[in-house]
């Protein structure tokens, strides 16, 4: 018997962005007439999803993530902000990461949908950091690429430093048989082998073990080899690069991973990290990724 033919997406003639439900969080959905969609929550202002035309997601989402507010949504893109890891005395990653951030703008165009969330200072963020900021990440989705940008400016009367990065958990179908490649020449702390400073020297890097390394000043667009999950990356703003992957152990150490879920992630973040950011009162600053699919 032939099967009933699958429902055709309605053809867009532009960018539209539509209030959704993900998980119980609040988000939105941005959908571009070449088929591509992307998901944002106002929680972490973090991308939960980026599906591209060809129909492929292509971050990886935690099937064990936490969307109660509790804990930082493993997956996606999460801003890490207004510190990086442990490089400081705020929780891991800084808060912006697990506080809800303000819609700031939308536009939609006849091929893009964007929008943009902030999040400001108030007596919990002094308590933890004492300076007066406005951050906002912005994401534009377009028919072939996604972009997502983090700005910072100082609105206190005091210069203040932060580290940062987007923390981008790429979908692969097998880490081992993905690589990526753009590193050549470049020094990175091994934050998995003691901290020590590597040049690296193989013209792609591959996947083996756990893997944590902060590169420094990259330069380079790097291209993420994983079949028909293949990724385009390119950044300003942002002069480091950190490539991360639990492997076993630590992702069974891991309450919101399930125990083969690294093998389906690279995160390959955009990073601010060796030399923190110095706004001087009243200064800004701006950093982007952007994923273009290859
Ligand atoms: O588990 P978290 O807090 O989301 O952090 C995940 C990882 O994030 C990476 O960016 C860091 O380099 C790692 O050291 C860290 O373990």
């Amino acid at each position: 018997m032939k099967k009933p033919a699958a429902p055709r997406p309605e053809r867009l003639a532009a960018g539209l962005i539509e209030s959704i439900d993900f998980h119980g969080l609040a988000a939105l959905r941005l959908r571009v007439p070449s088929g591509a969609s992307a998901v944002v929550s106002a929680f972490g202002a973090q991308v939960l999803s980026w599906t591209t035309a060809d129909g492929r997601e292509r971050l990886f989402l935690s099937e064990r993530a936490v969307f109660d507010g509790s804990a930082p949504i493993r997956g996606g893109v999460p801003v890490c902000f207004p510190q990086f890891a442990g490089l400081g005395p705020l929780p891991k990653h800084g808060f912006a990461r697990t506080r809800t951030w303000s819609e700031s703008g939308r536009s939609t165009g006849k091929d893009y949908a964007m929008v943009s969330f902030a999040l400001e200072d108030d007596a919990a963020t002094r308590r933890l950091w004492p300076h007066a900021f406005r951050a906002e990440i912005t994401v534009n989705l377009e028919n072939n690429r996604l972009d997502v940008e983090l700005g910072v400016d100082n609105t206190g009367d005091a210069p203040l430093a932060f580290t940062a990065a987007l923390h981008s958990y790429l979908r692969v179908t097998e880490v081992e048989d993905s690589y990526l490649e753009g590193l050549y020449g470049h020094e990175y702390r091994d934050a998995a082998r003691g901290d020590r400073i590597v040049k690296d020297t193989g013209t792609r890097l591959g996947f083996e073990g756990e893997t944590d390394r902060v590169y420094h000043g990259v330069r380079r667009p790097l291209l993420v080899n994983a079949g028909n999950l293949s990724l385009g990356l390119d950044q300003e703003g942002f002069p480091d690069v950190v490539v991360w992957n639990p492997w076993v152990e630590r992702c069974a150490a891991l309450a919101d991973m399930a125990p083969s879920g690294w093998r389906h992630l690279l995160c390959v973040e955009a990073a601010a990290v060796r030399v923190p950011v110095t706004l001087a009162a009243g200064e800004g600053w701006s950093g982007r990724q952007s994923l273009v699919p290859v």
